[in-house]
Formats: structure tokens, sequence, C-alpha cells
């Protein structure tokens, strides 16, 4: 009983990490990790207090917080209520809901994933390119209805090798997506913040220009003030109606409202979207059209990724990146 009082004690002098929402797929790594000796973790979301309750109550001792894809925002207003926070991570990529500017003033340190899951985000994008292009997804669909029998063959599609490809942020995603396209011979060019100065492929300044000359765009850049609503009407005008559109970045990327309409329009040919605005509503237009593939924000990693890098001590130094 006193063993179990001092583990008790000890336990509760851990620095505290709070957790605003289940970490998706910690199932993959679950027992070492809740098991941590060198923490406590704070599931608020388990809390029958209301948020900004709970964290007043908690925040002297809480001194990181633990973040995932579609976890709530980490606000200047959060942040205020935890002075003693000088460290977030997020097993995300993006840091879209992270208040980045805030943590710089208070010289809270930030860590993302990195470039840990690249390889798998890249392999989704070109996954979703080949089966809006193929139908794959669309005549599984029609052998599994029985249509085949009925109503004889399936509309061909079209053929990957020699589209040209633009590539809206070429980070370490973009970057293999490009990798894995040309391998399937497709030309590659790119839009990004800045022109990089050892990478080739040809550059635009501008996305829509970027969008004018190509067959296909993929998203793969962060969601920032700046690329809100970045993939609008007019750039996916300027795609055009044999265009395809594929986002493997953030929803709201897009403007989705205008995607819908332009692929209800027939002004591009198709969509293949990993992401959405408001997830996971997704909206309802796209259900009935066998141009578009969805999923439901799985591009994100596969179970042999993370647990790669994971060792016998934890995660390996090196894994998550500071900011
Ligand atoms: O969307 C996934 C991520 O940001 O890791």
């Amino acid at each position: 009983m006193a063993e179990s009082t001092d583990c008790h004690k000890a336990q509760q002098d851990f620095p505290k990490v709070l957790i605003l929402k289940p970490i998706p797929f910690i199932n993959l790594v679950s027992e070492q990790y809740f098991a941590s000796n060198k923490f406590t973790f704070l599931e608020a979301y388990d809390s029958s207090l209301p948020l900004h309750q709970f964290l007043s109550t908690h925040s002297p001792s809480i001194k990181a917080i633990l973040s995932s894809v579609g976890a709530p925002p980490i606000t200047a207003d959060i942040l205020h209520l935890l002075p003693e926070v000088g460290l977030v991570v997020t097993t995300s990529v993006g840091l879209n809901q992270v208040d980045l500017l805030e943590c710089r003033r208070r010289g809270i340190k930030v860590a993302n994933a990195g470039s840990i899951f690249s390889d798998d985000v890249a392999d989704f994008a070109v996954g979703l390119l080949i089966d809006v292009l193929r139908k794959v997804s669309a005549s599984d669909g029609y052998v599994r209805k029985g249509l085949w029998a009925t109503k004889g063959d399936y509309p061909l599609g079209s053929k990957l090798g020699g589209k040209r490809i633009g590539i809206v942020g070429l980070g370490n995603i973009g970057f293999a997506v490009a990798k894995r396209l040309e391998a399937f011979r497709c030309s590659i060019s790119y839009n990004s913040r800045k022109r990089k100065p050892h990478v080739s492929y040809p550059f635009y300044e501008s996305v829509c220009e970027l969008a004018a000359n190509c067959d296909v765009l993929v998203i793969c850049c962060e969601l920032t003030d700046q690329t809100h609503h970045m993939i609008n009407k007019e750039v996916l005008s300027a795609l055009g109606k044999e265009g395809v559109i594929v986002n493997i970045g953030r929803g709201a990327i897009i403007n989705e409202e205008e995607m819908v309409q332009c692929l209800v329009q027939g002004e591009i040919a198709g969509a293949g979207l990993d992401v959405f605005e408001n997830e996971p509503d997704v909206p309802l237009e796209l259900f009935a059209m066998d141009n578009v593939v969805l999923s439901p924000h799985v591009a994100v990693f596969t179970p042999e990724s993370f647990l790669r890098f994971k060792g016998p001590r934890g995660w390996e130094s090196g894994s998550f990146l500071l900011k």
C-alpha cells in the first residue's frame, strides 16, 4: 500500500503533458506510450470539466502539449492559460493547428513529424491519381454492383505516363511525389513559396500559371494564411476540362465549394481527395461522382513507418523535428 502511494506521489511529480484529443492510431504504440515513466499524460477530452476550467485547474503542472491531426487548435488563448508550457509536439506533419507566432513569441519549442512519413503520403497521392485516371475504384464499384454482366464493358481510363504534373509545395512530400511520378514518365513542374535553387523542374511563381500548363495538380503544401483557398475557381478553370486535382495537404487549401461546382459543371475532369475543409464532413455532391476518389485523411502514415521510428526505449531521438 505504502509503495503504491509513493508511486502515485512520484507520478504526480512527473511533468504533465496535455492531450486535447485522442491521438489517432496511437493503438500502434499505446502500451509503452502510456506507461512512460517520464511524464504523466493529462487527457483533457476525458474530463467532465469544460476545457477552460480543466486547463485552469491543472495549469501550473502542464509543461508540454501533445497534438495530432484534427486536434483542437492550440491558440494564443489556450497558451495564455498554460504559462509553464515550454514544448508543443505534434504527431502530424502539418502545423496549421498550432499558433506558431504565439509559440515563438513565448519561446515555446514546437516539433512535428518532419519527413518521417513523407514516403507514405507520397505513395498515397500517386495511388489517388492512378485511381482517378484509370477509374480503379469506379470500376470496382461497377463489378460489385453486377453491372459488368448486365451493362457490358466499363469505359477505359486515361494514361498516367506523359501527363504534365504540377506539384503545389515542393517540400519533402512534394518532392517524393515528383520522384515517383517521374518514374511513370510524367513531366514535373512546381509552385512553391520560392524557387528551389537545386531543382531542375520548371518553377511557376503563380499557381494559376502552373495549372494552365499542367494536366494534374497535386496539392502538397502546408495550410497557412497565404495558402488558405489558394486553389479557387480561377486556378481550377486554368487547369481545364481534362484536368485532375489531387489533395493530400489540407482541405482548406482548396476552396471546396468552388471545386465542387467545377466538378458538377464538368470544368475539371476529376479529383482524388484525402482531406476536406470540415472533416469528417464531406460535400454530399461528391458521393455521386465516379470521377472523384475519396479517402478519410489516411494518407498520413502506415503502421510500418510509425513503428520504424520507435526504438526499444521509445521514440528515437531525431524522429520529431524541432521547428
Ligand atoms: O495530415 C497529416 C499530417 O499533417 O501529418
